[in-house]
């Protein structure tokens, strides 16, 4: 690739990349830092956050807010001091190779193989534990993987050639961790959950911009030529679907869970009041997925009465047998959102990251059939959801909803949203919206609980 200079592809210093004119905008701008103003201030809010994170104990709420701040501000201090041209490489070329670099790592066991020494290993050491499928890898083509990896700060380099694995690449040899990569990237040539996002913005361009994705044709269908939604897809080109539901658990893992302490008041709002008779449900996990939130639920609440049941398609049922918990009381079954809920009068129906997948008007039918089944002034129903806040709405959140819009023409909603939602289309009441620990103004996660009317 070469450089064509500081007028740009289009023959003029305002190419904008389409051809069009932006006269106001002057090329110099590329040489100045993204926002040198704002350097001093984030300088000492990080010296600050450092400094209390240094002072709280390790992994306790203060510690995990300091943390995550002192993460914002280091990445806010990064873009700033940044000249435009530089995060625009860095974006384009570091950053999209550095995808791929982490996926084919993860595929050939390369970061297997680095991870099963705790001391610095050559290329040709890595190589030689390679597994089977990958025993034949291009060595100078490892050795420039390896290189990237290092220079994105993936892993260390301690001498020519040689790397020790960082704490982040060991992880990505988890299946829970790893599995994201490869259903952002495959199966195969596909382009995975990747190819919707590339092809988002020709969308938007081609519906003229006037209306956000919507409806059974979207940016995913038309990406990958399909009428399938992202589920059935995936499950329709395995491993896809195992994949992303090992994501889930990725993404699941280490976050704090609704019936924390300091969130939702399990015993006063559920096991209290619970009519304690044969075959009466407590929770009922609707697309709960391979059960990692129903069995945090059972083994943390191991003396409450009732059943605890998990719903979810016949794949994912028969994908979490693999992985269930030995022992466990929690009841995994088939079942189908879009049809009658089976177990009636439970204490709890619970949702975890299921209405943000669907349109209103499918959520609203996706609740009918819960409704149908719920006892008034006993039952109640949980939504597990990001809120998302007016302003100050975090990177995870917001990536969240635009993957959404993506993926599966759907979206993060905020309070206002969920209100219509729930309340004026579904018909449920609000009790509450109990918003998980330093989230509440990030718009991550909170519960909201609903009753019928
Ligand atoms: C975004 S995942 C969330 C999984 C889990 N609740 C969690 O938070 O990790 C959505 C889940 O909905 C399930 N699902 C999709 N369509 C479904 C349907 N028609 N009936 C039941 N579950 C469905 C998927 O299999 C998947 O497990």
């Amino acid at each position: 690739m070469t450089g064509t200079g500081a007028n740009g592809p289009n023959g003029g210093a305002n190419g904008n990349g389409n051809g069009t004119a932006s006269p106001t905008i002057h090329p110099s701008i590329i040489l100045h830092p993204n926002d040198l103003a704002s350097v001093p201030s984030l300088i000492k809010e990080i010296l600050s956050k450092g400094s209390l994170l240094s002072s709280s104990p390790y992994n306790d709420h203060e510690y995990e807010t300091a943390r995550l701040s002192l993460v914002q501000a280091a990445h806010r201090l990064v873009i700033s001091l940044e000249k435009p041209r530089e995060t625009m490489i860095r974006q384009t070329w570091a950053n999209t190779a550095g995808f791929s670099v982490l996926t084919i790592g993860i595929e050939a066991g390369i970061w297997a193989s680095l991870a099963s020494s705790s001391s610095p290993q050559t290329v040709s050491q890595i190589h030689t534990r390679l597994p089977s499928h990958a025993a034949n890898f291009h060595k100078g083509y490892l050795s420039r993987i390896l290189k990237h990896a290092a220079a994105m700060g993936y892993i260390t380099e301690t001498g020519p050639d040689t790397y020790l694995a960082s704490n982040f690449i060991k992880s990505l040899t988890i299946p829970i961790m790893g599995s994201g990569y490869s259903v952002f990237s495959g199966p195969g040539r596909t382009g995975g959950a990747r190819l919707p996002m590339l092809a988002l913005p020709a969308w938007l361009q081609e519906n003229g911009y006037e209306k956000e994705p919507e409806g059974p044709m979207g940016p995913f269908q038309h990406a990958h030529d399909t009428k399938l939604n992202m589920f059935e897809w995936f499950h329709a080109n395995p491993p896809a679907g195992e994949w992303f539901n090992l994501h889930m658990g990725g993404y699941a893992f280490g976050r704090p869970n609704w019936f924390d302490d300091e969130i939702y008041p399990v015993r006063e709002r559920l096991i209290d009041g619970f009519k304690d008779r044969e075959g009466e449900a407590l929770l009922v996990d609707i697309g709960g997925g391979l059960g990692h939130d129903i069995e945090a639920f059972a083994s943390r609440f191991p003396d409450a009465k009732g059943r605890l049941v998990l719903q979810d398609l016949e794949h994912v049922i028969e994908q979490g047998l693999q992985t269930k918990v030995e022992g466990s009381r929690v009841e995994r079954t088939v079942y189908d959102f879009h049809t009658e809920q089976p177990v009636k009068g439970a204490r709890a129906y619970y949702m975890h990251s299921i209405l943000h997948d669907w349109s209103d008007d499918i959520c609203v039918k996706i609740i009918a059939n819960i409704k149908e089944a719920m006892k008034p002034g006993y039952s109640r129903l949980l939504i597990d959801e990001g809120v998302i806040p007016d302003t100050g709405a975090s990177w995870e959140a917001t990536g969240l909803d635009m993957i959404l819009s993506g993926l599966l023409s759907s979206r993060e909603r905020t309070r206002a949203e969920w209100t219509r939602l729930l309340e004026e289309k579904a018909g449920l009441k609000i009790n509450k919206i109990y918003h998980y620990l330093g989230d509440a103004s990030r718009g991550t996660t909170s519960l909201i609980e609903c009753e019928l009317v």
